[in-house]
């Protein structure tokens, strides 16, 4: 297992509890979907994940290390492209990097003719659609080689067109690159299409209810009637189904 969260727990100094003792784990390669209604913890704890938050009580474990304290290679992708508006498409692919060597340029150029974006290199982010510039994102979570691919609500500011293209491309840069994927989504039918595995949360905080194992082959189809019927049970797990 490349992750393995034990009884994790993050409670804040003003009393909030974002969730409570969470356990899960994940394989090497696979693509975990983390669902549950609004203010249940999903996106702190990813960030506890990402090693970003380190106040959480628990055990995180990237790789064997424990998530405050390693130094693991992590993308991170968020629900606005956060491009840095005085770089242009391949200078916020490449922020950060202080090897400028010619084949890290390479690498970045390859990555943005990748998620189609070849051509745009030199345009600014202003320049963008915002499909756009989500995939400069995702070029840019990816130029590290990631292990782990953390993506909170990666699509849900895009219209459902690209949503759809992007959960594509998302998956075509997976199979090539084979990270570890987290998403947190609030879109069931986008959990469906794209994760193996699905941890449901409910609560204020947030406890992990279920976990759901997708086993459907991919390609999937979007209209699958066995996928509907797991929608129609994932919504009465968050009593949503009306
Ligand atoms: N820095 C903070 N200080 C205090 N409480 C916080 C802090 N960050 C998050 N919380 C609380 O933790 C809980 C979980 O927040 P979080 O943003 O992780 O939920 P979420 O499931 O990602 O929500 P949403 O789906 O609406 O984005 C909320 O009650 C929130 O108020």
């Amino acid at each position: 297992m490349v992750l393995v969260v034990d009884q994790a727990t993050r409670e804040f100094d003003n009393g909030n509890t974002a969730f409570r003792n969470i356990s899960f784990s994940a394989e090497h390669g696979e693509i975990i979907g983390l669902l549950g209604t609004s203010g249940c913890g999903k996106s702190t704890l990813l960030r506890t994940i990402s090693g970003l938050d380190t106040l959480y009580a628990g055990s995180i474990l990237l790789n064997g290390c424990e998530a405050r304290d390693c130094d693991v290679n992590i993308g991170y992708m968020f629900q606005e492209p956060r491009l840095m508006p005085w770089l242009n498409v391949l200078e916020n692919v490449l922020f950060g990097e202080k090897n400028q060597k010619n084949q890290r340029k390479d690498t970045a150029l390859n990555l943005l003719e990748l998620v189609g974006l070849k051509g745009f290199e030199k345009n600014y982010p202003k320049e963008l659609s915002g499909g756009m510039a989500q995939r400069v994102a995702i070029a840019r979570a990816l130029f590290t080689s990631p292990d782990f691919l953390l993506l909170d609500e990666p699509f849900s500011a895009l219209d459902a067109f690209t949503k759809m293209q992007l959960q594509d491309l998302l998956l075509s840069v997976w199979e090539k690159s084979k990270a570890t994927l987290l998403l947190v989504t609030h879109d069931i039918d986008e959990a469906l299409y794209l994760c193996d595995r699905l941890l449901i949360f409910r609560g204020q905080p947030g406890e992990l209810c279920k976990e759901i194992k997708i086993n459907h082959p991919r390609p999937r189809s979007r209209g699958d009637e066995e996928l509907a019927k797991e929608k129609k049970h994932i919504l009465s797990l968050l009593d949503l189904e009306k």
